[in-house]
């Protein structure tokens, strides 16, 4: 397990003289894992103009399902005029496992379908091979179908729009979740998109019984909202879901609004905490927040200027580590803001993913805290139970670094780990 995110070791905290903070190399230390339940997708990237959108019946910024006649002709289109990119491997929970285990070095479980005959070159293929081998692949349902397929459509202004030919993605069946890698899973993380598939196909059925097997044994549940359109449609539906299942909820600005009636990021975190214990809110240009909670005796004040905003000096505790609020003695709701890292790139090539990278830190940082817990019990980082390794603040910036890295490639996927030294100017934002 990799260190989440580059600082220096003074900066981990809490400090204390004697404290065993580092991971001592040990001859055979305990490991984690985390387990996702995916969509099987590879994305088709092409450059497209808003006219073909509407053209074609989709909605910009939106994911649309699309039929087999619909999705081939517009294949066939985007063939034709030699508007397609690049084609790489996709999904949400994919991207983020991929970008989880790229970063941290460490394994995530794949719960989702698979074709059982894959030939050379076919979109299966190319699935598997743009998938870090610390994705654990060995636990994929067969099928008979073909995997989907998401035309990622980006519109000059920058904005992507999906529209998505399922193929045999939603037919994870509940017998292919394995009760046992849940239950030992440092978190379980799915998306919204799953709950929209249709009747007689079980990929639902099987999140719903990995979530049980979670719950039952305190594994934090992940979710991470798709794409504004889906909550808009039944807002209430989801709030109740949240607050049935889920521990930490990762949405950008749009789905925020969307779940909560809240355009301010901070005003739609703090009605999201109702529900869930941690919230990863991004909003594209202007950064990201994180929101939880900790415990009154646990609290850390920041070191940093406090800011104001819909919740005066909103990053007062921002150096506090996230708890759940059941184990806060006194619950204290805390919020922290990063702007992008160095301001944003100078070329975005494409801002697809970057929302699934910032949630793959996070995941990152409770994996890491499962692993310090499980290698160095006796830590006093330990004296708690706390969601993450790391503070809100921290959290911040590991997960906003990771964005950018995302932005400045074509793939959601990570095709590397952070450099392990940052240079000059990106060294002083770890220290800042
Ligand atoms: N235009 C931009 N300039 C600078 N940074 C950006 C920009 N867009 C995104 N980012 C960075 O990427 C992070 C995530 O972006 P965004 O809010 O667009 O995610 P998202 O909508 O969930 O993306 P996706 O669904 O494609 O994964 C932001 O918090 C920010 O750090
Ligand atoms: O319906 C869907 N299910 C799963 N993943 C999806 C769906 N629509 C779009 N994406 C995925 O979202 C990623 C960027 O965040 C893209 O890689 C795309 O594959």
């Amino acid at each position: 397990m990799k260190f989440p995110g580059q600082r220096n070791q003074k900066h981990y905290f809490p400090v204390e003289a004697r404290d065993p903070e580092t991971l001592e190399p040990q001859i055979q230390p305990k490991r984690t894992h985390i387990c996702g339940i995916a969509q099987t997708l590879v994305d088709i990237e092409a450059r497209v103009d808003d006219e073909l959108i509407t053209r074609h019946n989709l909605v910009k910024g939106n994911s649309v399902l699309i039929n087999d006649d619909a999705a081939n002709a517009l294949y066939r289109e985007l063939k034709e005029r030699e508007l397609i990119v690049e084609e790489h491997a996709g999904g949400t929970i994919g991207n983020t496992l991929h970008n989880f285990a790229t970063l941290s070095n460490e394994r995530a479980v794949l719960f989702a379908v698979m074709e059982r005959q894959i030939e050379i070159g076919s979109y299966a293929y190319k699935y598997l091979s743009n998938t870090s081998s610390k994705v654990d692949v060995s636990y994929l349902q067969p099928v008979d179908g073909p995997i989907g397929r998401c035309f990622t459509l980006i519109t000059p202004c920058g904005e992507r729009s999906f529209a998505i030919s399922k193929g045999a993605m939603d037919k994870l069946e509940p017998s292919a979740i394995r009760p046992d890698l849940v239950r030992e899973a440092g978190a379980l993380v799915f998306a919204s998109y799953l709950m929209r598939s249709a009747d007689g196909d079980n990929i639902d059925q099987a999140a719903l019984v990995a979530m049980a097997e979670a719950k039952a044994n305190k594994v934090p549940v992940v979710l991470t909202l798709g794409t504004r359109f889906l909550i808009e449609q039944d807002p209430q539906f989801w709030r109740d879901f949240i607050a049935e299942h889920v521990t930490v909820l990762a949405m950008n600005e749009e789905e925020a609004e969307a779940l909560t009636g809240h355009r301010d990021p901070i005003k739609a975190c703090e009605a999201a905490l109702e529900w869930c214990d941690l919230v990863l809110c991004t909003v594209g240009p202007e950064g990201l927040y994180t929101a939880g909670y900790s415990d009154r005796l646990q609290l850390r004040e920041t070191e940093y200027e406090l800011r104001n905003g819909s919740v005066p000096a909103f990053n007062r505790y921002e150096f506090s580590r996230p708890m759940r609020r059941e184990d806060c003695a006194e619950p204290v709701k805390i919020y922290s803001h990063i702007a992008p890292y160095l301001g944003g790139p100078l070329a975005i090539l494409n801002t697809n993913g970057a929302g699934d990278g910032a949630l793959a830190a996070l995941l990152h940082d409770m994996a890491a805290n499962r692993y310090h817990k499980l290698n160095v019990p006796g830590s006093s980082k330990h004296a708690y139970d706390a969601l993450c390794y790391s503070s809100f603040s921290q959290i911040c910036k590991y997960a906003n670094r990771v964005s950018y890295e995302v932005l400045i490639q074509h793939s959601p996927r990570l095709s590397r780990a952070l450099p392990e030294r940052e240079d000059s100017l990106e060294e002083a934002y770890w220290e800042r």
